[in-house]
């Protein structure tokens, strides 16, 4: 390999066939990444920039969902009247709503406009809806805004994570798309930050407006920086612009004469991906667009197909919706929004600070994952972590046997800390300290896991299906999302805490067999070789014999 990898590129054309046909047996997929773990030490500079630029959006996730907490208590009466409880679910789950829809549309459009148009879009919405929650005077407006605020946190979750996995050199790739994570996190942490400064001293009714308005200015920030980023390699190959993919790949890898046989490499190996992926769907392709005609509709309809119908793509699809889903339903998002609720209904005296052991909690432990996901990788990683969630939420659950709740789960509002709950001292109760460390437990163990592995979706997925297919597990992602928003309150009141949290232990538990079975280890893989290994099977058995 060592020989072919130092041979220069001589005229490379996607549609030179002599030369494509040195390509395909020239390019040993398995030896791609070995170079690469072999030359890349570190990832440069210019790597670092796009990752952070496009983590923006992770950012811009993280604050959005993360401030919704502080600002329904903040509101009062500044929307004309006092917000129902029907307002505030509405206000609350438009987000998640609209991110569910919109996500596999960006999936087309990053298809047809590239990777980062879409960033720069989902940019414009975040401004948009920032501005309008700011001046509104109606509840119908301000869930407009969070309406528009989901368009945007659907399309930036989807693509940023594509982009930065389309930009980063394999041996980075899960630690540069844990960083977009981080940036989730620390998002969540800066508005509960935000939000419990201005619920402590705003005071006065235009302070919320302030919280919701301040998500414009890093959309703003972002939209000036990725102007002046490049599209990924594989979008521009993808789109017959090889020339423009090399120079990417040149500011990726570093123009040292050392590193033009990695560029070459990798470069072969996207163009041998793309072309193998054109003609499998050729004909499948011809047949379409002679029952529908040439239309944007008729290529959508043909990638669907492609992607249900390929055992590869079909198995790709169900393990990275598997994550997705799993990353919701085990319930973390319950905390996240709910957590001062829960710790008002504990006795906790300060339940908005009290929660914010919950945001630090994940933030601190992302950074962890950052370090150990590309060593120990993500299978690994999961299989080890879930069971620790697990027995944090069955201690959860014993936690809340000893403890007597009030009737009714609201009664206890987040602002009313010196209800007769409050004023009972800690001291003397322990089961309180005891969800509060098993819910530490739970998430840290969250966040070294399932909190970042499933965002390295687009990983699983060749080429062609690889946006229509982030797309759609990043839908599963906020559908599960909405529902565990919905439910957990009812829940708690009608199973009892206990039974919720057993319920999520459970999920965790099915979810850990699932994974067990079905996903292989990807670590350290080139976006081309995970394909090859999902080809025929699960690739489980094959994957862990290379991780050895
Ligand atoms: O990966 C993120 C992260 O774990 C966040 O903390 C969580 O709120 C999101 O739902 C999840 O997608």
């Amino acid at each position: 390999m060592a020989d072919t990898a130092e041979e220069p590129l001589m005229g490379h054309s996607s549609t030179n066939e002599d030369h494509d046909d040195d390509i395909n047996h020239e390019v040993d997929l398995g030896d791609v990444a070995l170079m690469l773990e072999k030359n890349l030490r570190h990832p440069g500079f210019f790597v670092w920039l796009l990752t952070l630029s496009a983590g923006i959006s992770g950012l811009l996730f993280g604050y959005d969902t993360g401030v919704i907490s502080s600002t329904l208590v903040s509101i009062n009466r500044s929307l004309g009247r006092p917000l129902t409880t029907l307002d505030k679910s509405l206000i609350t789950s438009a987000t998640a709503l609209f991110a569910l829809l919109v996500s596999p549309v960006s999936g087309v459009l990053a298809d047809r406009l590239g990777r980062k148009k879409v960033v720069l879009v989902a940019d414009v919405a975040f401004i948009i809806g920032a501005v309008v929650q700011a001046v509104t005077t109606s509840v119908a407006v301000m869930i407009l805004g969070r309406a528009i605020v989901g368009v945007a946190v659907g399309a930036g979750s989807f693509v940023a994570p594509l982009y930065i996995a389309e930009l980063s050199p394999a041996p980075f790739r899960g630690r540069l798309m844990t960083l977009n994570v981080l940036c989730i996190t620390v998002g969540q942490v800066i508005a509960y930050i935000v939000g419990w400064a201005f619920v402590q001293w705003g005071g006065e009714a235009t302070g919320w407006r302030w919280i919701v308005g301040l998500g414009a200015a890093p959309a703003g920030v972002q939209c000036l920086v990725m102007f002046f980023m490049p599209e990924t390699p594989r979008w521009l190959v993808m789109v017959d612009r090889p020339g423009e993919a090399r120079q990417v790949l040149n500011k990726v890898f570093g123009k040292g004469s050392e590193v033009q046989p990695m560029v070459d490499v990798v470069l072969r190996a996207i163009e041998t991906e793309v072309r193998e992926e054109a003609e499998a769907s050729m004909d499948r392709r011809i047949s379409s667009v002679k029952e529908q005609g040439d239309s944007w509709l008729a290529g959508s309809k043909d990638l669907w197909v492609e992607l249900l119908r390929i055992g590869g793509n079909r198995r790709a699809l169900t393990i990275a919706c598997l994550l997705q889903g799993l990353q919701q339903l085990c319930g973390f998002n319950s905390l996240m929004y709910f957590s001062a609720t829960i710790f008002t209904i504990l006795g906790f005296s300060s339940p908005t600070l009290t929660s914010m052991s919950v945001a630090l909690t994940n933030f601190v432990m992302t950074c962890v994952a950052l370090i150990l996901v590309d060593r120990v990788g993500r299978r690994r990683i999961l299989l080890y972590s879930i069971p620790i969630m697990a027995v944090g939420l069955l201690l959860c659950a014993v936690g809340f046997l000893f403890i007597s709740l009030p009737a009714d789960l609201n009664e206890d509002n987040p602002s009313a800390s010196d209800s007769a709950w409050a004023k009972i001292p800690l001291s003397e109760r322990t089961a309180p300290l005891l969800v509060l460390v098993s819910i530490m437990l739970y998430v840290g163990a969250y966040a070294l896991g399932l909190g970042n592995v499933p965002w390295m979706q687009s990983e699983l997925f060749p080429l062609n299906v690889r946006s229509l297919g982030s797309g759609l597990s990043t839908s599963i992602n906020w559908g599960a999302n909405f529902i565990v928003g919905l439910t957990f309150l009812p829940m708690m009141e009608l199973l009892t805490p206990a039974w919720t949290f057993v319920i999520y232990a459970g999920v965790c538990t099915v979810g850990w067999l699932c994974i067990w079975r079905i996903y292989p280890e990807t670590k350290g893989l080139s976006l081309e070789e995970v394909g090859v290994l999902l080809a025929d099977d699960w690739g489980v058995r094959e994957s862990l014999k290379r991780a050895d």
